[in-house]
């Protein structure tokens, strides 16, 4: 595991916004991850809630469009950005399509060739990154949380469902909740996960709760009612049913007009920051 190397740091509400980069060892290459430090962190550890973006994004686009850095700061929660997938990998067919390949990782570890050597974005967010980071941050690694949206809601989601106990708080913007059933996920899974569809059930949310996973805590979700990718890909009454059937707490809230923009997120980061320190606090 190599060193944090720092590319920027900058006064934010009182607290420190920071881009880094450091050689992966899951990915096989460099990684640029954001962390935001609220001013809490100068008198000791605080919670860290870990944020999952979506298919096209990088460190950057939550950092620097859901506006959460001043709720963060009071509240004195710190934010972690992974990138969604390597990148300059180098490998046929991983640039070109915003659906699959570099920012399209989908949070899973690739069995297939030639995506295995890379496209390893579980085994980064789950074992090496927290591993990284607690050395170098003050974070109470005993009160995490996690929150993504659409793709990296998919990540939220099956991260905590498989890794009980890791994470207290549980939050998802439009997330893909049944990849398997959907275009998203039928196109990416074959290459990253091979034909086997057992093999995809572990990383879809539906089929994890509807196979016994659980998450101990409500899951909020919220999703804007004109997302254009609402009927075709999100379809979240998938994941409401499972819950349902399965005992699984669930706050699933609608929205009439939002649709699947940072617009949508920054208007609902607060209730979600809220949500997480609420379940966080000590
Ligand atoms: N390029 C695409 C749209 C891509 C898009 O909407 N990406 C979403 C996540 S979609 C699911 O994971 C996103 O978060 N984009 C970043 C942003 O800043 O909005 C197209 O042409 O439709």
């Amino acid at each position: 595991m190599s060193a944090i190397e720092t590319v920027s740091e900058q006064r934010c509400f009182g607290g420190t916004q920071g881009f880094y980069t450091h050689v992966s060892e899951a990915c096989g290459g460099p990684m640029k991850f954001a962390v935001y430090l609220p001013p809490a962190a100068e008198n000791g550890p605080v919670p860290v809630l870990w944020y999952l973006a979506g298919l096209t994004c990088t460190a950057e686009t939550f950092t620097i469009k859901a506006g959460a850095q001043r709720v963060a700061s009071e509240l004195g929660l710190a934010l972690v950005m992974p990138d969604t997938s390597p990148r300059d990998t180098g490998i046929a067919g991983a640039t070109g399509d915003w659906e699959f390949g570099e920012g399209a990782g989908f949070y899973l570890d690739a069995t297939e060739a030639p995506w295995d050597q890379r496209f390893r974005m579980y085994s980064y967010v789950v074992d090496e990154l927290p591993r990284l980071v607690q050395e170098r941050f003050p974070f109470d690694m005993g009160r995490q949380g996690i929150c993504g949206h659409s793709m990296g809601g998919h990540g939220a989601l099956t991260l905590a469902l498989r890794n009980p106990g890791r994470y207290r708080s549980l939050s998802a913007f439009a997330p893909i909740v049944a990849p398997t059933n959907v275009p998203w996920g039928q196109k990416a899974f074959p290459r990253y996960l091979g034909d086997d569809k057992k093999a995809w059930r572990k990383h879809d949310a539906t089929a994890l709760v509807a196979d016994g996973a659980r998450f101990n805590g409500s899951i909020l979700i919220d999703q804007g009612e004109a997302d254009n990718f609402l009927v075709n890909q999100l379809q979240p009454q998938r994941f409401e049913t499972a819950c349902e059937d399965a005992g699984q707490a669930l706050e699933l809230r609608m929205h009439p007009g939002y649709d699947h923009s940072y617009y949508f997120i920054q208007s609902f980061i607060e209730d979600h920051l809220r949500h997480h320190a609420k379940a966080l606090a000590a």
